[in-house]
């Protein structure tokens, strides 16, 4: 599979080691918009940028028919726009906020313990993230779904971040900044009794490209045009 790289940055970089390893090439890499006259000649583009740039890239690739996949958090108010171009130049486009493998099981252990806590009015749900110093998005792509996951199982109507007074019926989404950590998500209900917990921590960024790798190999394949997710790759 040949393959454009669009943000050559952490996450580019290991998608590189991870997809050479699986004996694909990466014929283009850039930091900037990328030239569409040399990405072309690529199978699939993997886009993981900075918020600001990811909706420009993503669509100058869909208008091209370069099939895209793309990590990149904190653009997503623009997603409805993407999906009209996907639509309208029948393209291929796959997003996740997190490609893990095991983050995806565990958006399934979110959505299951979510439909079990409806109706145990006594707990009170919230969420916290942790992630490296360089991050620049607050709260994290991940953290964002797994509120909108307990959103469609339960009660709760919305989130917020930073978390609101203590009485308000939002979910609050605690972001933490430290040296180091490749990203951590916990999610916790909480009552006078007791509290259950569930935690996912990510080792190192391995996860993440696999995963972008794996999606790559999936959308290469797939005849369909359209907007696709994890859960169509990792039929869960
Ligand atoms: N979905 C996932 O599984 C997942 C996992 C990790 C990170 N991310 C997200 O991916 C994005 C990148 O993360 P990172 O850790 O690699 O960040 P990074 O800062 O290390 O890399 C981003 C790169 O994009 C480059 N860039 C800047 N402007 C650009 C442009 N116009 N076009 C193309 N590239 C441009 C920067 O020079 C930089 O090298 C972030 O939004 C992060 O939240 C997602
Ligand atoms: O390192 C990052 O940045 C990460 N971003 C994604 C997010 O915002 O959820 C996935 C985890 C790592």
């Amino acid at each position: 599979m040949k393959i454009a790289i669009i943000g050559y940055g952490k996450m580019g970089q290991s998608i590189e080691q991870i997809a050479q390893g699986r004996g694909h090439n990466v014929i283009y890499k850039t930091n900037e918009k990328p030239n569409l006259s040399q990405a072309k000649q690529a199978d699939v583009a993997i886009e993981f940028s900075i918020p600001e740039a990811a909706f420009d890239n993503i669509s100058e690739c869909i208008k091209n028919q370069i099939p895209v996949i793309s990590g990149t958090t904190g653009w997503l108010d623009q997603f409805e726009d993407v999906a009209r171009l996907v639509e309208k130049n029948h393209s291929k486009f796959l997003y996740a906020s997190n490609f893990s493998i095991g983050v995806n099981l565990f958006f399934k252990l979110n959505s299951m313990l979510a439909q079990m806590m409806k109706t145990q009015k006594e707990y009170k749900v919230d969420i916290s993230e942790i992630h490296h110093l360089e991050k620049k998005d607050a709260p994290s792509g991940t953290a964002i779904s797994l509120a909108e996951q307990i959103i469609e199982h339960t009660n709760y109507k919305s989130w917020s971040h930073p978390p609101k007074a203590k009485n308000s019926k939002d979910i609050p989404i605690k972001a933490f900044r430290e040296k180091g950590i490749f990203g951590t998500h916990e999610i916790s209900y909480r009552s006078e009794i007791d509290d259950i917990e569930i935690k996912h921590t990510a080792h190192n960024r391995k996860g993440f490209a696999l995963g972008a790798v794996l999606a790559s190999e999936w959308i290469v394949n797939q005849k369909n045009h359209g907007c696709f997710n994890m859960n169509d790759v990792l039929n869960i």
